[in-house]
């Protein structure tokens, strides 16, 4: 089984990204060992503290954010980041070529009964003609990516890794203590007819996010002539690498629950780098009335809806969305 370097060079890849990449898989490997810990880490639990958005920050959420803002920004390669639990951008070498953005952990909500979680990034071109404190430095689509990824902390610690020619998946190997190639390419079949979302919102939803389940869960006697199956682990992380794994469509979508809150997903941190991977893997991301990889984003906390997953599907659930315009 290969190593991680030798793939990248292979694919092309700028050396400075190779080692800021090696950089932030290091930071995942130690996040990888304090969860695998639980307990006997002291890492459960939530802390006094919100972030940004309001939410409660848990204790594996600092500590998360912590190891890979210090050495993110200790590699000298990078400009500035941007992390859900920083209110605003951090900046490094003013020299630097590379940004990052990362969701440090995502599942939060997983973190005391021992679920899936992982840890999300994006890696965004720096403009050499702004300051390293300038926030609008972030503010470019998902297409300006050069490298996009997550690490799931699951039964096994997994990389998913694109640099823009395909998808990868990795393993941790821990007699070894790095990544191993383990799928050269990942392939989301075009049909499936497994669905993921929160359906406890579902009287919230937008009309056409109601009429597509409403078809879609009267099976093989609706319009759409065959049984569909549901999954939710409540981490994205979990909930993508299974559709990057077998298929599926993955929605999180606009509704109306807090109107102050119409969309829940962040779009730098989460929508746009697992948009980048399911595209380069053959999959499909829309926010149900555009390309998510084409939004500009004017803040980096912004949040957007979020339809994922297998070509068909996805391109099913979008022209439901073209009969109501938004
Ligand atoms: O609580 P819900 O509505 O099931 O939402 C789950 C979603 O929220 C998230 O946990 C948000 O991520 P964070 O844990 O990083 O805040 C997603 O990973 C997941 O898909
Ligand atoms: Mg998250
Ligand atoms: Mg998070």
């Amino acid at each position: 089984m290969r190593r991680i370097s030798p793939v990248l060079q292979q694919d092309g890849v700028d050396p400075d990204l190779i080692s800021l990449l090696k950089t932030i898989l290091a930071a995942c490997r130690e996040i990888a060992f304090r969860v695998s810990q639980g307990e006997l880490a002291g890492v459960l639990g939530s802390t006094l503290a919100e972030n940004v958005q309001g939410e409660t920050q848990k204790k594996l959420d600092i500590i998360a954010n912590e190891l890979l803002k210090e050495i993110i920004l200790e590699t000298g390669v990078v400009k500035a980041i941007s992390s859900e639990e920083e209110d605003t951008i951090v900046p490094g070498n003013p020299n630097g070529r590379y940004l990052v953005t990362f969701d440090p952990l995502d599942g939060s909500s997983n973190t005391d009964i021992n679920s899936l979680l992982g840890t999300i990034f994006s890696i965004l071109p720096a403009d050499a003609a702004k300051e390293a404190d300038d926030a609008s430095q972030f503010l470019q689509p998902g297409t300006a990516q050069v490298a996009a990824g997550y690490v799931l902390y699951g039964p096994s610690t997994m990389l998913a890794l694109t640099t823009g020619k395909g998808t990868r998946l990795y393993t941790l190997d821990k007699t070894y203590g790095g990544f191993l190639l383990t799928e050269d390419t990942a392939t989301i079949p075009k049909y499936t007819a497994e669905f993921a979302i929160n359906m406890s919102n579902q009287r919230f939803w937008q009309p056409a996010m109601q009429e597509y389940m409403a078809d879609l869960l009267k099976g093989k006697e609706g319009p759409r002539g065959k049984n569909f199956n549901m999954r939710w682990i409540a981490a994205m992380v979990g909930d993508v690498h299974r559709v990057l794994c077998r298929g599926g469509i993955f929605m999180y979508p606009r509704d109306n629950k807090d109107p102050s809150k119409p969309d829940k997903l962040r779009l730098m941190y989460e929508a746009n780098p697992m948009s980048f991977l399911v595209e380069q893997a053959g999959g499909a991301s829309s926010t149900g009335y555009e390309r998510i990889m084409d939004i500009v984003p004017t803040d980096i906390h912004q949040r957007v809806a979020v339809i994922l997953g297998s070509k068909h599907e996805v391109e099913t659930c979008v022209s439901y969305h073209a009969k109501q315009p938004n």
